[in-house]
């Protein structure tokens, strides 16, 4: 594994549809190895919760680009990002080229110079082994399906929200993939040398052994 890891910063892209496991195997996949992580989804989201306390409508582009190029990580600190309304606020900004392209440069700093001195880098995402790490060492796109992903997400917001119901779950999510898989500029997709893990029937731990086998599988032939 060291000489694997002499080199460049190791970066592991985990691209996919909302609430399929990306960030859960991320963070454990990023642990077991003493990878940096970086949930990508939480840029757009902080630049769209930005908005929202502004007062500002998430479909105003110039508004959106301001606020993605003056945005840093710790402006979210403490900030409650992960609600539906910032989600589908967020799928909107992410939707504007001026916003992608304000942030792209954290992202490729990132993977590239992982922070802590760490010797690589796990990003999750929309976009990352598609655009910001098309050079990525190892690159998953994780699916699940929609009522499994939608009832996932259910479980997570309810606590906060009693009210929510699962179906209102599975059309935020539903309109939020429709919009992330047909926008112009980088949209949802899987790259073509990703590898396809559906977590619809595995447990965390038997998606996290199966993300294990494939990155562990690289590290052998780097150092064949
Ligand atoms: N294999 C699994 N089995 C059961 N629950 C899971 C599994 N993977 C993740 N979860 C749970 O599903 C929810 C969504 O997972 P997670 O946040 O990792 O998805 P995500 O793809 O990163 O979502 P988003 O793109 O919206 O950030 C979490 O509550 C997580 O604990
Ligand atoms: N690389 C990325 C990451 C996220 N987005 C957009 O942000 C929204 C929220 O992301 P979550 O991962 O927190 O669900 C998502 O719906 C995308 O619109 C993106 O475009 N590219």
């Amino acid at each position: 594994m060291d000489r694997a890891m002499d080199r460049k910063s190791f970066v592991v892209a985990l691209d996919g549809p909302a609430a399929s496991g990306k960030g859960t195997l991320g963070r454990l996949i990023a642990d077991h190895y003493g990878f940096a992580y970086l949930d990508t989804g939480s840029l757009y989201r902080g630049v769209a919760r930005r908005l929202l306390d502004a007062g500002a409508d998430p479909g105003d582009e110039a508004a959106a680009a301001r606020a993605a190029k003056e945005f840093s990580l710790d402006q979210i600190d403490g900030r409650d990002i992960r609600t539906r309304e910032v989600g589908a606020a967020a799928s909107k900004v992410a939707a504007m080229p001026s916003v992608r392209a304000a942030l792209l440069d954290f992202q490729r700093r990132f993977a590239a110079n992982p922070p802590g001195g760490a010797r690589g880098a796990v990003l999750d995402g929309r976009d990352i082994g598609t655009v910001v790490c098309p050079e990525a060492d190892v690159k998953f796109f994780v699916v699940a399906s929609p009522e499994v992903r939608a009832r996932r997400r259910w479980l997570e917001l309810r606590a906060a929200r009693p009210s929510l119901t699962e179906r209102e779950v599975f059309e935020d999510l539903a309109e939020r993939d429709a919009r992330d898989a047909a926008r112009a500029d980088a949209p949802m997709t899987r790259a073509e040398d990703a590898e396809l893990l559906d977590t619809t029937h595995l447990t965390i731990e038997a998606a996290f052994a199966a993300a294990r086998r494939v990155i562990d599988g690289v590290f052998q032939r780097c150092e064949g």
